[in-house]
C-alpha cells in the first residue's frame, strides 16, 4: 500500500468495488472498516476513488474545507440541474450559491415563517378530514405515502404559495412525480442518458418552471393585499443579488423548485421515521397529548409558532429522529489540490472524491450511552451531544460569515450535524423544525396509532435511493382520537 495515501478498503471487484456494501448500509460499512483502517480510508464508489474522513477531524476537513480545495456542485451540479434547472443551487458558482441562501433566510425564518404555521395545520386537518384513507374510524395504512402527501400539501401550502397549492391535486403533482423519478443516484453518473425517464424529467422541469413564471407574472400584475404577510414567492421577487441585478424570473422559479424537492425529501423520510418510531411506543404518542394540554392548555388553542417553541417532547423527538434517521448519510465533495491529512503522512490527490459522514458520530458510545436506543429523553440532559469542550476553548465565540449568516466556527466538532455545517449548511432547519412540528402536533390531535404487529422492530432503512427512507412498506395501525 502507497504510504503516502489513505489505505484502501479491500474489495474483490473492479469497478463496483464496494459500492454494494456502502449501498446496502453505509453506517455498517463505515463501522467495519473504520475497525480495519481507522477513520480515514478509501473505497472504490462505482469505479470512482472515494475517500472516507469519519469522526469530527473528518467533519472539520470535509465540511468546513477551503472553496479552492474542495468543490460540491462537480459531484451534486449533474444530479440536481436537471431537476432544480439552470443557473442555481449547483449550477452556478458557490459564491452566487451563498447570495441565493442569503436570498432564501427571510422565507424560511421570522415573520413569514411564523404566518405558516396556520397553513400547515389547516393542510394537516384537510387532509385527514377528506382522505379517503382516513374514512373509516379506524384502519391500517402505509406511512411514507400519507407522509409524502402531508409534506406536499403543507410545503406547497405555505412555502410554495397559494396559487402552486391550488393546481396542486391535478397537474402539479403529476410533474413533481416525473421531476423527482429523475432525482436518483445513477444520476450521479450517467445524469445524461436519454432513458425515459430522463426525458419525462427534463419536461417536468420546464412545464413546473413554466407554472412559477406564470403565477409571478399575475403577481406582477394584481397588486396583492398588502396585509397578507409575504411569502417565500414575494420574497424572491422583490430580493436582489450582491452585485444588484434583481434575481431573473427563472432563477426564481428554479429556486422554488430546488426548494420543494429539498424539503419535501427530507420532511417526509423524517416525518414518516417519527410516527414510526412513535408506533413502537403509543405510549409516548399519549405523552405528546398531555404535553399540549399542559403547555397550551385542555382546550388546545390553535397551534401558533410560538407554542411550538415549548412543546419540549415535541422538539425531542424530532430531534432524536434525525439523531438516527438524517435524510442525507454522506456528504461529497470533489478533491481540486492534493489535500494532506493532518497528523499523517497521508495525501489526499485531485482524483479522489472526499466524503464525510456527520451522523456516523450519531451512532457511538462515546457520544451517546446506547447510541442505537431511540430515547427522545436523552435530550433532557443539557450536556447530551455536546462534545467535551476543553477548559480553555476560545473559539466558543468565533464564527465565520459565508454570505448568509454567521455560523459559529466550534460548532463543527459537535458529533451532531443533522443539517451539516460550514458553507454548505442547511438554512432551512428552522423551517423543517417547525413544519414537522406542526405536523406531529396536529397528527397527535386528531390521531391515535401503534404498529400493526407490536412484537415488530422498527422498519429497517432504505439507503439506496437520494435521501435514506424506511424500507416499503412502513404500516401502522391508527384511529380517530375520540
Ligand atoms: N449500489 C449502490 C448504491 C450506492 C450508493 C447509494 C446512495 O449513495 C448516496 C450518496 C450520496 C447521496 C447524497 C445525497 C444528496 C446530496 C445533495 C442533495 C441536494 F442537493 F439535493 C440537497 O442538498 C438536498 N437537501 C439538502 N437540504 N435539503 N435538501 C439540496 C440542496 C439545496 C437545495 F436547494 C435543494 C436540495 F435538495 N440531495 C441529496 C445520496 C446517496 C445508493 C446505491
Amino acid at each position: 500500500p502507497d504510504p503516502h495515501k489513505p489505505p484502501v478498503v479491500f474489495h474483490w471487484l473492479p469497478i463496483i468495488g464496494s459500492t454494494i456494501y456502502y449501498g446496502i448500509d453505509p453506517y455498517k460499512f463505515f463501522s467495519e472498516c473504520r475497525e480495519k483502517y481507522g477513520d480515514c480510508f478509501t473505497f472504490y464508489l462505482l469505479g470512482s476513488p472515494t475517500t472516507v474522513f469519519l469522526g469530527s477531524k473528518g467533519n472539520e476537513f470535509i465540511l468546513n474545507g477551503k472553496l479552492r480545495d474542495l468543490n460540491a456542485e462537480e459531484i451534486y451540479g449533474p444530479l440536481t440541474k436537471p431537476v432544480f434547472g439552470k443557473g442555481v443551487v449547483y449550477d452556478c458558482p458557490n459564491s452566487k450559491l451563498m447570495d441565493q441562501k442569503r436570498l432564501l433566510g427571510p422565507g424560511l425564518n421570522g415573520a413569514a415563517l411564523k404566518s405558516y404555521v396556520p397553513m400547515f395545520v389547516k393542510e394537516v386537518e384537510d387532509f385527514i378530514s377528506s382522505s379517503p384513507i382516513f374514512k373509516p374510524e379506524t384502519g391500517i395504512c402505509d406511512i411514507t405515502t400519507v407522509m409524502a402527501e402531508i409534506t406536499t400539501y403543507t410545503a406547497a401550502g405555505s412555502l410554495q404559495g397559494k396559487e402552486i397549492r391550488d393546481r396542486l391535486d391535478a397537474e402539479v403533482s403529476l410533474l413533481y412525480r416525473h421531476l423527482d423519478d429523475g432525482f436518483a443516484p445513477i444520476n450521479f453518473v450517467l445524469p445524461w442518458i436519454p432513458i425515459p425517464r430522463n426525458i419525462r424529467r427534463d419536461r417536468a422541469q420546464k412545464a413546473m418552471a413554466k407554472l412559477y413564471l406564470e403565477v409571478i407574472q399575475q403577481r406582477r400584475t394584481k397588486s396583492r393585499s398588502s396585509d397578507e404577510q409575504d411569502d417565500m414567492l414575494d420574497i424572491l421577487m422583490k430580493s436582489s443579488y450582491r452585485d444588484g441585478n434583481q434575481i431573473p424570473d427563472e432563477e426564481i422559479a428554479n429556486l422554488m423548485i430546488a426548494m420543494l424537492m429539498g424539503g419535501q425529501h427530507n420532511t417526509s423520510s423524517t416525518g414518516s421515521w417519527i410516527v414510526l418510531r412513535l408506533a413502537h411506543d403509543p405510549a409516548l404518542i399519549e405523552k405528546l397529548y398531555q404535553e399540549q394540554c399542559d403547555v397550551l392548555g385542555p382546550s388546545l388553542p390553535p397551534l401558533t409558532y410560538d407554542h411550538l417553541q415549548s412543546l419540549t417532547l415535541h422538539n425531542n423527538i424530532i430531534k432524536e429522529t434525525l439523531r438516527l434517521h438524517t435524510p442525507i448519510h454522506s456528504v461529497l465533495r470533489k478533491v481540486k489540490t492534493p489535500m494532506p491529512v493532518p497528523e499523517t503522512s497521508w495525501v489526499v490527490p485531485p482524483s479522489h472524491t472526499l466524503l464525510a459522514a456527520p451522523s456516523f458520530l450519531g451512532r457511538t458510545p462515546e457520544n451517546f450511552p446506547d447510541p442505537m436506543k431511540w430515547d427522545p429523553h436523552r435530550w433532557d440532559d443539557p450536556t447530551a451531544g455536546l462534545v467535551p469542550a476543553p477548559i480553555e476553548a476560545k473559539d466558543d465565540k468565533e464564527t465565520i460569515d459565508y454570505g448568509f449568516g454567521a455560523v459559529s466556527l466550534k460548532s463543527i466538532k459537535s458529533p451532531y450535524l443533522p443539517f451539516g455545517g460550514g458553507r454548505h449548511r442547511c438554512v432551512a432547519e428552522k423551517y423543517a423544525y417547525t413544519q414537522l412540528g406542526a405536523i406531529l402536533a396536529t397528527m397527535v390531535r386528531l390521531l391515535q396509532w401503534e404498529q400493526v404487529d407490536m412484537t415488530k422492530e422498527v422498519p429497517p432503512t432504505d439507503y439506496s435511493s437520494m435521501f435514506s427512507r424506511p424500507m416499503h412498506p412502513a404500516e401502522v395501525k391508527w384511529r380517530h382520537r375520540k
